[in-house]
């Protein structure tokens, strides 16, 4: 094969995971392809992009004679893989026609469906056939009779020896037959190619029990192996199939109906009655009841909901009223959905231990089988010893040769280790953050809105000049009426009166506002902008954060208001420092106010007066690797420079969570200190299956070397590999202290 091709035996492991059409899984969402189709750059120009469903499409095995077989068509410009959603999509210009594509995907042994833009995928075939299950049984009956007749014959050739393990063969061995014989034609060196000479040879040797339990057992660990993981792909479309597909909608004449959701568009009206779940985000309009988040937050804690308060696709309405509510987002584009795309999408990227593995396999294989040939050619002359021997134990070898096990573990592994941590309410991007979590040496995190509530209030007015308390209040607020700063928001509520008329009004960020009434010019911001007053000392003392009333140059009051910190923030820091973390607070309030802050939740390290730049710069100095954590308010550069951004609230906001690499679905700091374990588990199931794949693997060859081993031996060493790791990795789906899986 040519060195191009190389790397395409690694994967075998995956692809007796996910599965053939053959083997089928039972997943079947239908619209999580849709939903989880990669995001690549933008089609070049000229060219037209097809997408196309391919069934048996989830493995890096199929990906690598996809590539060869639809790479070289004339007329083909990029291919995007997404495996877990088994999707490919194909940039090409007007050479190709959809004919065509399919007639290359059936050429590498699978089948292609075109998806339509704006229609959901097919439904994907259902779960293991009967028929096959069928077939393994009776393969495994003919394969042992074999095996038995042969010992109590002791003839391992006889017609009836024969017959038996060629039925099994035919009945359980034909799909990894005809895969070899692909693969053999590409030039592709995977396992089933591996799996087909070590059975050919093995008859060639007359070995024909040996043959016959080879393939039944290997047929039997790729059945097993495409439960495990269908299993795991299951677990994150779980999510999105946790909103109803049918729903009551009110319609035109007041009555109510039970309507697909699927139909539905932005301004119908639902309702939701006790113990079900909520079909669309949207708003209540009437009812009183709680509801249960715990599909968006991690958290199961009642919310109550009554007219007027926000509803997500999802949740359940937990308590005993009915609610009734309009829909704020279309099918396909709640907050639900948009988390269960990006956990898909991450999970279709590649971690770095996965490019590590992948990397390992393709110098791993190729030099077993080298050593195979070696063994099978030279030992038997330089020991002067028959061939026979020799060549049954390079059949071992070429079996030993498929790093399947430690292939198939990483995605597994990672895949349970993004989805236990999206049930926690915290959305991870990609695998390798997941990975990075454990190795950050700083948490940086911003102040107002992330450490504290980010809700201040108004505490103190203090009159500097001629103009009385409600004077400089309204002169405030008028100027902060217009500003979205959490700090407006308490001046603005501090104030009861009517507002002035601003004009030439200004917003500067990290300094605050300024303004003309009346013809006068005001500005209202921080004393570092508009200098400090003597009286400003005692407030920010306090913890409070101090904001300035200017008229021209000269101070016309001091304002104070003050944020309250998060429940769980002090205890959120004291985990992370247990950790080892170095935690870091950037603020953009002035120093005695942060000093104060900080010392209350005994973060030593803290910065003030920060400008959103100097927070980026802050982020760069810091001992690295480094995660910033805020709101997205005033730290946007500074999360998209660190490390590992991660964003507070993203229950809230839509730009937190699609733009962060780690999404917090709720505002709770004790996320951070989970995730770093759930990092480090996820690292201690890695390291644990690589040594167990690696491990069989020495053991075997050993025992090959020694004279002491056997195919069958090879080869169940190499399923239940594959089975322990895969059971391992899929553990990490059950890290989920307080929250059972979703049914
Ligand atoms: N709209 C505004 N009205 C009044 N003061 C403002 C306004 N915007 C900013 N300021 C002042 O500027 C300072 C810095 O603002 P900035 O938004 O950078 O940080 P911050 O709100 O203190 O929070 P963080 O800790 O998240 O950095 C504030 O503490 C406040 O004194
Ligand atoms: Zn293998």
């Amino acid at each position: 094969m040519s060195a191009k091709h190389e790397h395409h035996h690694h994967d075998h492991g995956h692809d007796a995971c996910c599965g053939d059409h053959d083997h089928g899984h039972d997943h079947g969402h239908a619209h999580a392809p849709a939903a989880s189709s990669p995001a690549p750059s933008a089609v070049a120009a000229g060219a037209e992009r097809s997408r196309l469903f391919i069934a048996g499409m989830d493995c890096p095995t199929e990906e690598q004679l996809l590539r060869t077989a639809l790479g070289s068509l004339p007329g083909v410009l990029d291919l995007h893989f997404d495996l877990i959603g088994r999707v490919l999509a194909v940039d090409h210009d007007q050479r190709i026609a959809h004919p065509t594509l399919l007639r290359a995907v059936a050429g590498v042994g699978m089948t292609a469906q075109v998806l339509q833009e704006d229609r959901p995928a097919p439904p994907a075939p259902p779960a293991v056939p009967m028929a096959l299950r069928w077939r393994m049984a009776a393969a495994g009956v003919a394969a042992i009779a074999a095996e038995v007749t042969a010992y109590v014959s002791g003839v391992e050739n006889s017609p009836v020896v024969i017959a038996l393990a060629l039925a099994a063969t035919l009945l359980g061995g034909l799909p990894t037959l005809r895969k070899g014989a692909i693969a053999l034609r590409r030039g592709a060196l995977n396992i089933h190619l591996l799996m087909s000479l070590a059975v050919i040879g093995a008859i060639a040797l007359g070995q024909w029990p040996e043959a016959a339990m080879v393939v039944w057992l290997f047929g039997l660990a790729e059945m097993i192996e495409a439960l495990s993981l269908a299993r795991a792909r299951r677990a994150i479309q779980a999510m999105e199939a946790l909103a109803p597909e049918q729903a009551p909608v009110q319609q035109p004449d007041g009555t109510w109906l039970s309507q697909p959701v699927a139909s539905l568009t932005i301004g119908a009206r639902l309702r939701v009655r006790p113990g079900e779940r909520v079909a669309l985000d949207g708003v209540v309009e009437a009812g009183e009841s709680s509801v249960d988040e715990a599909v968006i937050t991690g958290e199961s804690l009642p919310r109550a909901k009554a007219a007027g308060d926000p509803l997500l696709a999802g949740s359940i309405n937990s308590g005993a009223g009915l609610l009734e509510y309009r829909a704020s987002a279309a099918p396909g584009g709640t907050l639900l959905d948009r988390m269960a795309t990006a956990v898909q999408q991450a999970a279709a990227q590649r971690a770095p231990t996965q490019a590590f593995i992948d990397r390992f396999a393709r110098i791993y294989t190729p030099l077993v089988v080298l050593g195979a040939l070696a063994l099978a050619g030279l030992a038997p002359l330089l020991l002067n010893e028959p061939f026979t021997p020799w060549i049954y134990r390079a059949l071992v070898l070429l079996v030993i040769a498929c790093p399947c096990a430690l292939v198939i573990s990483v995605p597994v592994t990672i895949v349970s280790g993004l989805t236990a941590a999206a049930r926690r309410g915290m959305l991870i991007k990609g695998g390798l953050y997941l990975e990075q979590a454990r190795r950050l040496k700083t948490i940086a995190l911003d102040k107002t809105g992330t450490l504290t509530e980010g809700r201040p209030v108004l505490t103190d007015v203090l009159p500097l000049a001629e103009l009385g308390r409600d004077e400089v209040l309204r002169i405030a607020a008028s100027l902060d009426a217009l500003s979205t700063h959490p700090a407006a928001a308490a001046i603005v509520a501090g104030h009861a009166g009517a507002l002035d008329e601003v004009a030439d009004f200004a917003s500067l960020s990290g300094r605050g506002v300024q303004g003309r009434i009346g013809g006068v010019a005001y500005s209202l911001g921080s004393p570092r902008w508009l200098g400090e007053p003597a009286q400003a000392a005692e407030l920010e003392a306090q913890g409070k954060t101090v904001v300035v009333l200017t008229r021209g140059d000269s101070p016309l009051a001091l304002l104070a208001v003050a944020d309250t910190l998060r429940p769980h923030s002090i205890e959120a820091v004291a985990k992370l420092r247990a950790l080892g973390v170095n935690v870091a607070l950037l603020s953009g309030d002035n120093s005695r106010t942060v000093a104060a802050i900080a010392k209350d939740l005994g973060i030593a390290d803290f910065r003030a007066e920060l400008l959103p730049e100097d927070k980026l710069t802050a982020v760069v100095q810091l001992p690295g690797p480094v995660a910033m954590v805020g709101d997205g308010v005033n730290d946007a550069p500074a999360m998209a420079r660190a490390d590992i951004g991660i964003a507070m609230g993203a229950g809230g906001t839509a730009v937190a969570l699609e733009t962060a690499d780690i999404a917090l679905m709720q505002d709770d700091l004790r996320r951070l200190p989970e995730l770093i374990a759930l990092s480090q588990r996820t690292a201690g199931v890695l390291t644990q299956n690589i040594a167990v794949a690696l491990g069989l693997k020495f053991a075997v060859l050993a025992l090959t070397l020694a004279g002491f081993g056997s195919l069958w031996l090879a080869v169940f060493a190499d399923a239940g590999a594959s089975l322990l790791v895969v059971l391992n990795g899929l553990r990490m789906l059950r890290e989920t202290p307080d929250r059972a899986p979703p049914a």
